[in-house]
């Protein structure tokens, strides 16, 4: 079979990561050089499961915490009036797509659905020094203690104040 860039997908990784094994949030992904803003840093293609599959089986696994949101589109055309109908289903994501943490704190990562081509696309949404973790957001509901919760909001408690209070 002949195949060359115009008849497949390009599927670009960024060299410059690794996979730790041993961090507190289990692996992750980590830069092993400077990522500049921008970059692609995996182009993932994505298992979409079946509503029903999913509720009766993979929920009750542990691939459960390995799945995206996915939007289904379906399309009726009751007397010729077309109406679409936005479902959500979840989706396995293949390559690196998976194992990029959750950081509440410092996301670097953001990424992009293709839902014509089943494709997730991930790119440093900023800057990244070598050593830092790679961390996207899942959302606000978590399934686990986040090994890395916000820093905590300044109260207010006066201490500030206090030490500007000159003693006589
Ligand atoms: C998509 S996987 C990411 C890869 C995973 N660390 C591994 O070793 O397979 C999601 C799981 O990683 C862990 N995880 C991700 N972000 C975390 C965080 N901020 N704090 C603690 N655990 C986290 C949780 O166990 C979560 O269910």
């Amino acid at each position: 079979m002949d195949v060359d860039r115009k008849s497949g997908l390009l599927l670009t990784r960024c060299k410059d990561i690794v996979l730790v094994l041993d961090t507190p949030k289990g692996r992750g992904v980590f830069a092993s050089a400077f990522i500049p803003a921008g970059t692609v840093i995996d182009t993932c293609p994505v298992l979409v499961l079946d509503e029903q599959e999913n509720k009766i089986h993979i929920e009750k696994t542990e691939l459960y915490h390995y799945t995206y949101n996915w939007p289904i589109k379906t399309t009726t055309n009751p007397e010729q009036k077309r109406t679409a109908t936005i479902r959500s289903t979840q989706a396995v994501v293949l390559g690196l797509g998976s194992m990029f943490n959750h950081s509440s704190r410092d996301q670097n990562v953001g990424w992009t659905r293709d839902t014509q081509q089943l494709l997730i696309t991930y790119h440093a949404s900023r800057d990244i020094n070598a050593g830092e973790e790679l961390n996207i957001s899942y959302g606000a509901r978590l399934t686990f203690v986040d090994a890395d919760p916000p820093s905590p909001v300044d109260e207010g408690d006066g201490s500030e104040m206090l030490s500007q209070i000159e003693l006589g």
